[in-house]
This record gives structure tokens, C-alpha cells and sequence, in this order.
């Protein structure tokens, strides 16, 4: 057995073996050691291997989901061992002492799953492959629990904010590859292969060339074929449901880099779950599957002004029908998850209850299209989902006749294919069922003739049928011609058999093996119908998705008085009443009221400066904003009276010093990468807040940082660009900046407490409130009694020398600045352009060359 056991351990590589042995997985060596640690099951030992004990621990078959679930969660990966024989095969083909044969018939991984039980139902589950061409980076995501699969291209320095955007569970690339992300899983490099990938995904979809499902570049093939070799690998060759692939155009999606997901808190907050997150504050959708499509639309806002304003018409329809949206939820919370039921019947693990969830799911898809076809004036975006929730006909029929109402989870006992689907079936089930009746007036017979009242039948899957007596009444049942023949006995009874109780018996066996194999053979027949259908019916989980997120959206919006927004080209800001959606939500379950603000951007006034008071509500302000700009974007209403957005192509959010210490870089390192992405890839469609950044450093090299940073955003950036400081020095850049205001939050002191206003208003802060809040927050009065004497003299001091920005008032403008440099290399540019290299003798070029040299100096 270790022989075996050794070999397979081998072959599960960085994966935990569940090595199977009758009703248990067992875990052995260093597996157990983990297993044990992270489920909390106790660790034993079985034999010794080299001389010491082999540290062991199992669970059981039958509950191995929730094991499972768990090790997953804690980021194993599970190879799953199974007897790939029966024992009595394995004693006929080697004897007694014959071992069982065992191969990996799966990987259980996390980005593999399809399994209700270890799936999060609102949570797609995505996993990703990304590799490198020619200068490319190509990566292939599919969630395999419903399909969909998805392809796209990218350059090497955007790969981590597209990996940011999908949030894998797992992802793969070529091993010793120069970019490979942190937590990848290396795979060979030849598995990423364009041609194979591309043979590979022909043949799953039964084409001739792709060209039918988008135009796909080598490195995406590459990807793909990565992606396939890897669900190959985890499948054993068996390949869960995957869709046509769909191209991501790059450039599709509102550009969002990693920092800035993690800052806005879309998905997770900061903490980590979704409580406190945006998503957790929008959602209200009442299917998993609208759940999943509106993380999607979050993660990825759009770009395109008509597909966001066909998502709003959608939105504002059922905003204004009230009834016809509640009666549309209704219909929709009722209906199973057909994505991923279809998911599990395509991969080989579906159950009759999934084929029962198919069958109501797309029966409730039929019947919500005749109510809504019904309708005038249907939106765009309906018309063209709603072809996609009819013309199963022919499937629910089929499956709706073959089914029992409310089929079972398990295949093994039969009795889910419905009565007069089948007349043999049929037949059978009655054999059986007369058998079981003949058996019952057996118990009867038996009892007359024997008069042993307490004689019974019973059942058990040792013996089958038997009678049983009382121990005292066995006597007359153990006479040579009672008919009776002795079993077993037991303390207290007797166990018989009789002639006639055996045919019957038989009868029932017979009749059931037989109706087992019959409704075995239906199921497949149904899942092959099931599984030519699979395109249509993904279309219609999807069309169910996008309705459910349109409603939900519309449902949130009537709940907390929300606007439709208005996309437009030119580049303004314009939200009026704007509210932050998660902290107006924290604030109400204290019965606080939120108080809502303006902001005005224009290409003439596109960099607020916003001071004011901690904790007076700045980077809430600057938050609000950018989720608004995202939830428009997603094609949701927002939390404003009105909002008229010029269309983002890039959204940034950066707040200084935030802590990042999980990568090992010091924090103020952080704040200074996240900037110089912004400074290098801001456009003048981007829209960028930041919050207070330099605050990590010295406060002459914080604020100088912030003048540059403030400035180059102004000068070069020229983007709309909200910037939190509490610099007041920064109030200068105001002179030389014309497209720069000045704004700041309010805050009052009143009879020596600090009142907090959260209101903005126009014009510089006119001062900190750092003590106040300092006292505000419990600091011994002693403390801020001394802090305040401090204050008094540093004060004093900036009153005499000009403060720490004396002086920057003569500092040339950034552009200037750079102006100045510019006009140097020019001028050496012009000489170079101007020279005929071929015409100069070698020393003449070395003249020129010092010439140059001299000159470059000089200036
Ligand atoms: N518009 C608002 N209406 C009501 N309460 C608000 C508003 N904005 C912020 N608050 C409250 O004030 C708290 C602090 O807000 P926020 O973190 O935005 O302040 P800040 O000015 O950025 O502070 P700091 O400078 O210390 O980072 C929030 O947690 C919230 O409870």
C-alpha cells in the first residue's frame, strides 16, 4: 500500500492527497499534519515508515464537502484519490492480499469548484491563466461553475490592474516567467501554447475557426490554451462546462489599478468582508446570479455612453413601475440558479435536483417573458434580452414530464423520474411495490398460522427480508416442516426465512435494480439535452441577471431617493447633493443624518484643494464622488440629487500612507509608487482623487511633495482631480493655478467644543482644529493644554520668517519649470538632427563630441 499511496502523493504534487479506503479519505505524513491542524480533527499515527510513525487523519466520505469546503477556504489545494475497483474485483485479480486500485480522479481547487455547498452563491469564482508573446500579456478567465469565459490582451505593466479587476480564486502562468504575479501557479511554459489553445477551443465548441465568437489575438490563444491544460490537468481530462470565449477589449472597461479597487472598497472592504463595502450597500438583487453580474458591472464600469445609457433606461423603467418591479423580484426570487446548475450537469456532477432547477428555472424564464412582451414601450436593452428567456419550450416540457416535482440531491435510490414518463418504469415500480404489499400480507399469513402474534417482517441491507420472532416463540418456527428456515439469532429474537418471503423478496430486488437502471439511462438521456442546449440556457442565466441587476438597481435607488444620472463628453463634474452610499448607511443605523454636498469640476475648474478639519468629512467627500462616477458608470443611479458626469477613462484614488506593510514596502514608499501611476497615466478624461498625500514623510518634504504632485496634476495631468490636504500652504497654488479652487469643510467651535459640520464650502480653510479634535478624541487635557502652547510659538514663528511656503510664491509653474529643461535638450537636439555623421572624419566627430559635451554642461 505505501508503494501505492507514495506514488499517487507523487503525483498530487502541492496538493493534499485524500487517499480513499472504504467510507473515509485518509491523509497521511505531512498532509495529515496540516489537514488535522486547519479542520481541528484529531491527528493519530498507522504503521511506521522508516522507522517512525505515520502521522494519519481521515474524514468521512459522506460529509468529505464540508472538509473539503474548509481546505479550500484556507488555500489548499485537495487531490482526491479514489478506489478505482471493487475489492472483490481487486481479490479476483490478485488473490486475497490484492490491493485495491486507486488512481486521482480530480484536483479539488479553489478556482475549480462547482459544487453548490463550496460555492458562494452572490460571488462568481473565476479562474485565470496569463501568460506573455512577443511583448504581450494574454490572459483567459472563465468561472467554471457557469461558463463563462472571457479573453483579453493587455501590456505587461497593466497585468496587475486587470488580475485586480477579475479577483481570481486561482491563477495560472508559465512557470519562470518574468512577470509572474505573486500567488500564481507555475505550469509548464509549453502548456501555453497559441495553437493548441486555439485547436482546443474549436473543438469544444465544434468549429472550424473562432471567427463566429470575436477576433482573438495569438497571446489570448496562448491563455486559453494555458487555462484548458490546466481544468485538463484538475479534471483528469474531463472538462467542465465552458462557453464560447468572449473578447474583453482593452480600453472596454473604466481603468481602475489595484490601489484604487482597494481604496474605493467595491467588493470587500478594508477589513476584508463585504460588510462596508460599496457593493454590500447596492446590492438588492434576489438572485446569486444578479448578485455575481453586479460585482461584474463594479468591477468594470463601462465606457461606452449608449450601452451605460441603455443599462439606465432599463434601471429608470422599473424605478418608475413601482408594481411591475416588485411583481418582476418576486418571480425572480423564487427562480434556482440555472447558471451554475448548468454548470454541475455539464461537468459530470449534476444531481436530479439540478436537472428539477433547470427545468423550474427556465419554466419561471418563460413565464416572465409573457408578462413582459406583453408590455409597451419596452427598453432597448430588454427587447434585446428578452428572445433570450423564451424557446425552451421543448426542454421544460421534456424535463417537466420526466421529473418528480422535487428531485433528490443523490441518483442512488432512484425515484426521481416521474410516474407515466416511462411505462416499463413504471411496470417495475408496480412489481415492486406488489411484491412489497404481498410481503405485508405475508406478515400476516405467517402470524395466523404460526399464532405468534409479535412475528414480524423486517428489512436490513445484511440479510434483506427476514421474519423475526421473540426468542420464546422461536420453538414452532424451528420445527424441521414449519417451512421456516433459521438466519440468525439475536439476543431476545430469531431471525427466519421462508419460501415464499424470498420470491417476493427477489421480486422487489429484481424489479428495483431494474428501475434503477431504467431511470439511470433517463437521466442521461435528460442531461444530454440538457448540455446541447447549454449555449441557450447560459444565455437566458444571463438575461435573468442582467433583469434582476437593472431591478435591484432601481429598488436601491426608490429606497434611498437616488438619480438617474447624465453621461456626457465634455469633461465636467457636476453632482448636486451628493451622498457617500456606505457611510450614509453606517450613519442611519445610529439615526445620523448625512450631509449631503455639491461638486462642481469643469475643464476651467478641474482641481478642487480641499482642507479643513480632521474628521471633517474630506475623504468622504472625495469618496463619494468617485463612486458616484462608478455607479453611473455600471450603469446604476447614484446617491445624488442630480449628477451630470463627463464620461472617465480612468479612475485613481490614492490615500497617502495607507498601510501597506503586507508587501513589505514602508508606507510613505507605497503612497509615492501609487502617485508616480497616476502622474505617468492620468489623462484629461480621468478623474483622480487624493487624500492628503505627503502626509507620510517630513512635513518640508511632505508638503513639497504635494505642491509638485498638485501642480503637475494641474499643468500636465489636467484631469479633474479632487485633492484632500491639510497643507495649508497648498492654498498658495491657488494664485498661479487658474483652474484650481479652493474648498474646505466646515467646522465651528462653539462654547470650546468642536462641531463638526460635514458641510463644503468655498474657500481656503481657515484653520486646523487639531487640537480640537485631539480633545475631541480623549486626549488628556494636559496634553493638548501643552500642545497648545507648542502651537503658539511654532505660530508665532511662521508670522515672522513666512511660514514653511515663504518664498514658493517666485517658484517658476511646473510647466515652466519644465519648459526651461526642455528648451536645452532642444537646442542640442537641433545640432544632433543637423549632422551628416557619415561625412566626419573620426577626428572631427570626436571634436563635436566634446563640443556637444561642453555645451550640455554649460546650460
Ligand atoms: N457628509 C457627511 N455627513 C455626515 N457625516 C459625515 C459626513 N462626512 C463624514 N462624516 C462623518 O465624519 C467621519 C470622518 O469623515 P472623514 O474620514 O471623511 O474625515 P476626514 O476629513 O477625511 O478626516 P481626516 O483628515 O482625519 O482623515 C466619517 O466617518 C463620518 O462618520
Amino acid at each position: 500500500m505505501m508503494a501505492q499511496y507514495l506514488a499517487l502523493r507523487e503525483e498530487a504534487g502541492d496538493c493534499l492527497l485524500f487517499y480513499r479506503m472504504g467510507d473515509f479519505f485518509e491523509l497521511f505524513f505531512d498532509d495529515a499534519k496540516k489537514a488535522a491542524a486547519i479542520l481541528d480533527i484529531s491527528l493519530t499515527s498507522r504503521g511506521e515508515h522508516a522507522g517512525a510513525p505515520i502521522p494519519m487523519c481521515g474524514v468521512p466520505v459522506h460529509s468529505a464537502e464540508s472538509y473539503l469546503a474548509r481546505l479550500i477556504r484556507a488555500g489548499c489545494r485537495v487531490a482526491i484519490a479514489e478506489q478505482t475497483e471493487s475489492p472483490a474485483k481487486a481479490k479476483k485479480r490478485g488473490g486475497s492480499k490484492a490491493l485495491v486500485a486507486r488512481d486521482i480522479v480530480r484536483f479539488v481547487t479553489a478556482g475549480t469548484l462547482t459544487e453548490e455547498a463550496l460555492l458562494e452563491p452572490r460571488r462568481a469564482n473565476i479562474l485565470a491563466a496569463a501568460c506573455e508573446l512577443r511583448g504581450q500579456v494574454g490572459i483567459a478567465a472563465c468561472d467554471i461553475s457557469t461558463g463563462r469565459m472571457e479573453l483579453e490582451e493587455c501590456a505587461p505593466d497593466r497585468l496587475a490592474a486587470a488580475l485586480a479587476r477579475l479577483g481570481a480564486s486561482e491563477l495560472v502562468a508559465p512557470e519562470g516567467w518574468e512577470h509572474l504575479p505573486d500567488d500564481a501557479i507555475e505550469r509548464p511554459a509549453r502548456e501555453f501554447a497559441s495553437d493548441a489553445g486555439e485547436a482546443r477551443l474549436k473543438a469544444i465548441h465544434s468549429v472550424a475557426t473562432l471567427d463566429g465568437f470575436g477576433v482573438f489575438s495569438r497571446t489570448m490563444l496562448a491563455a486559453a490554451g494555458g487555462l484548458i491544460a490546466y481544468l485538463d490537468h484538475v479534471g483528469r481530462g474531463k472538462l467542465p462546462l465552458l462557453l464560447p470565449p468572449e473578447v474583453r477589449a482593452s480600453g472596454a472597461a473604466l481603468a481602475m489599478d489595484e490601489a484604487t479597487r482597494a481604496s474605493l472598497e467595491i467588493l470587500q472592504s478594508a477589513q476584508g468582508g463585504r460588510k462596508g463595502s460599496l457593493i454590500d450597500a447596492v446590492d438588492r438583487c434576489v438572485t446569486g446570479a444578479g448578485a455575481r453580474q453586479l460585482a461584474e458591472d463594479l468591477s468594470a464600469p463601462l465606457l461606452d455612453r449608449q450601452q451605460i445609457a441603455e443599462r439606465l433606461e432599463l434601471v429608470g423603467w422599473l424605478h418608475e413601475d413601482a408594481l411591475l418591479r416588485e411583481d418582476l423580484r418576486a418571480s425572480l426570487r423564487s427562480m434556482p440558479d440555472i447558471g451554475r446548475a448548468l454548470g454541475r450537469v455539464v461537468a459530470g456532477r449534476g444531481s436530479p435536483r439540478d436537472l428539477g432547477q433547470l427545468r423550474d428555472g427556465l419554466g419561471g424564464a418563460r413565464t416572465l417573458h409573457e408578462r413582459l412582451v406583453r408590455k409597451d414601450e419596452l427598453p432597448v436593452l430588454l427587447t434585446r434580452l428578452l428572445p433570450a428567456l423564451a424557446g425552451h419550450g421543448a426542454l421544460v416540457d421534456l424535463l417537466s414530464r420526466a421529473l418528480v416535482p422535487a428531485p433528490p440531491t443523490e441518483r442512488n435510490q432512484g425515484g426521481y423520474i416521474a410516474e407515466g414518463y416511462d411505462g416499463a418504469l413504471d411496470e417495475l415500480r408496480r412489481t415492486a411495490g406488489n411484491a412489497r404489499r404481498a410481503i405485508a400480507a405475508l406478515e400476516a399469513k405467517y402470524r395466523e398460522e404460526t399464532g405468534v402474534a409479535a412475528l414480524k417482517i423486517k428489512h436490513n441491507n445484511v440479510l434483506g427480508y427476514f421474519v423475526e420472532v421473540p426468542q420464546r416463540h422461536s420453538d414452532k418456527l424451528l420445527l424441521p416442516d414449519s417451512g421456516f428456515t433459521h438466519r440468525q439469532t439475536m439476543a431476545g429474537a430469531m431471525r427466519f426465512n421462508a419460501l415464499a418471503l424470498h420470491e417476493e423478496a427477489s421480486r422487489i430486488t429484481e424489479a428495483g435494480a431494474h428501475s434503477l437502471a431504467a431511470e439511470e439511462a433517463h437521466f442521461e438521456e435528460l442531461v444530454t439535452a440538457v448540455v446541447e442546449a447549454r449555449n441557450a440556457i447560459a444565455a437566458t442565466a444571463a438575461a435573468l441577471a442582467r433583469i434582476d441587476v437593472a431591478a435591484g438597481q432601481a429598488e436601491r435607488a426608490a429606497e434611498g431617493g437616488w438619480s438617474r444620472p447624465e453621461i456626457v463628453e465634455e469633461p465636467c463634474l457636476s453632482i448636486e447633493g451628493g451622498r457617500h452610499p456606505v457611510v450614509e448607511a453606517a450613519l442611519a443605523v445610529q439615526s445620523d443624518r448625512f450631509v449631503a454636498n455639491d461638486c462642481r469640476l469643469s475643464p476651467q475648474d478641474r482641481l478642487w484643494l480641499i482642507g479643513g478639519p480632521n474628521m471633517g468629512g474630506k475623504s468622504t467627500f472625495l469618496r463619494q464622488n468617485a463612486l458616484i462616477v462608478l455607479l453611473a458608470q455600471a450603469g446604476s443611479f447614484v446617491p445624488a440629487q442630480s449628477a451630470r458626469i463627463g464620461l472617465v477613462d480612468r479612475l485613481f484614488s490614492r490615500v497617502g500612507a495607507s498601510d501597506n506593510l503586507a508587501r513589505g514596502r514602508s508606507t510613505f514608499m507605497v503612497e509615492m509608487v501609487e502617485t508616480a501611476a497616476i502622474l505617468s497615466q492620468a489623462t484629461e478624461r480621468s478623474f483622480v482623487i487624493l487624500d492628503e498625500v505627503g502626509r507620510g514623510t517630513s512635513t518640508y518634504d511632505g508638503l513639497a511633495l504635494a505642491w509638485a504632485v498638485a501642480e503637475a496634476v494641474h499643468e500636465t495631468n489636467r484631469c479633474r482631480c479632487l485633492f484632500a490636504t491639510h497643507y495649508h500652504e497648498l492654498a498658495r497654488l491657488a494664485e498661479t493655478c487658474d483652474a484650481l479652487s479652493l474648498h474646505h469643510v466646515r467646522a465651528r467651535e462653539w462654547k470650546g467644543e468642536l462641531v463638526l459640520l460635514h458641510e463644503l464650502a468655498e474657500g481656503p480653510a481657515d484653520r486646523s482644529y487639531g487640537l480640537a479634535v485631539a480633545r475631541l478624541a480623549g486626549v488628556p487635557a494636559k496634553v493638548v493644554s501643552r500642545a497648545k502652547s507648542v502651537l503658539d510659538k511654532l505660530e508665532k514663528g511662521r508670522a515672522e520668517t513666512g511660514g514653511l511656503a515663504a518664498g514658493l510664491g517666485d517658484l517658476p509653474l511646473f510647466a515652466a519649470a519644465e519648459a526651461a529643461r526642455e528648451e536645452v535638450c532642444d537646442i542640442l537636439r537641433e545640432r544632433l538632427k543637423g549632422i551628416d555623421v557619415d561625412a566626419l572624419s573620426p577626428r572631427e566627430a570626436l571634436d563635436l563630441l566634446y563640443e556637444l559635451k561642453l555645451q550640455a554642461v554649460a546650460e
